[in-house]
């Protein structure tokens, strides 16, 4: 594994039943990157993420993460691994039954030798850093907005200082002042926190304002990854539908009006 990537797929073949999702699918995320993933609806973005994470298990294929082979893996080496990186889910996946200190605080229980007050600073901590207010701490996810639970999921994704981040539609459902905001903290914490960021999404204000790469998700693999400036020149159909739409050219246009 080259010691500029964080995460190297070889190969990857997943598949349900008779659906093959990916086939020869190969993608690096780089150490200290932002790589946007996007692909139409069903292409198997989620389903890539939870490949890395283990929660799927490939069929065939190879995925590194820091070095470790995941499927490799199992008890110990495997949790130590899985603590080194942190996952938003789409929903935030919190629990409904815990408050967002308590949420935070779940991974934190994990450490050994950690006193429940210093879990409790803690927690209260990555739930400033994911931008919430303290009082939020106490609040159970039915009493926040859909932006505040999933910065809650974000503070959850941070507690146990993870050096890679997985993000699932970070801003699907955001108001677009709340999808900006969203941006600037993913590219505030990757800078403060040296993260490696692996980000799913479908939002072009995203790609341009947040992202270092991009993988585009086509034909069951990785069809084409690279700068912005490299996306506008492919001339693959659904990329070059994608990366030059009508919202696309809305994209870029708000964002030179914005530089
Ligand atoms: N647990 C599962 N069992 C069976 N099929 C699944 C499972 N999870 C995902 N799939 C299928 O895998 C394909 C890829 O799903 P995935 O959720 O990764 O798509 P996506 O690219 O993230 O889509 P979207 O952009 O709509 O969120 C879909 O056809 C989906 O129905």
């Amino acid at each position: 594994m080259s010691a500029a990537n964080v995460i190297e797929v070889r190969g990857l073949r997943t598949q349900f039943g008779d659906h093959v999702v990916h086939d020869g699918l190969d993608l690096d995320l780089r150490r200290g990157e932002i790589l946007g993933v996007v692909g139409g609806s069903g292409t198997g973005k989620s389903v890539l993420l939870r490949s890395i994470v283990g929660l799927i298990r490939p069929r065939a294929g190879s995925i590194s993460v820091l070095g470790r082979d995941v499927g490799a893996l199992s008890g110990a080496a495997r949790e130590a691994l899985e603590r080194r990186w942190g996952v938003m889910f789409q929903d935030g996946a919190l629990f409904s039954a815990l408050t967002v200190r308590e949420n935070v605080e779940v991974p934190l229980r994990a450490v050994p030798g950690l006193a429940d007050a210093d879990r409790r600073a803690l927690a209260g901590l990555k739930v400033s850093m994911a931008g919430l207010p303290v009082k939020a701490c106490d609040a159970f996810p039915s009493e926040l907005s859909g932006g505040m639970r999933k910065r809650a999921g974000l503070a959850r994704a941070l507690a146990l200082d993870p050096e890679i981040v997985f993000l699932d539609e970070p801003t699907a459902g955001l108001d677009p002042i709340g999808a900006d905001a969203f941006d600037r903290l993913i590219v505030a914490l990757r800078d403060a926190l040296n993260l490696s960021v692996f980000l799913v999404t479908h939002d072009l204000d995203t790609l341009h304002s947040c992202c270092d790469r991009i993988a585009v998700l086509a034909e069951k693999r990785v069809l084409t990854s690279g700068t912005m400036a490299q996306m506008l020149q492919i001339q693959h159909p659904w990329v070059h539908e994608y990366f030059h739409g009508p919202r696309a050219r809305a994209a870029m246009s708000s964002r030179r009006k914005g530089d």
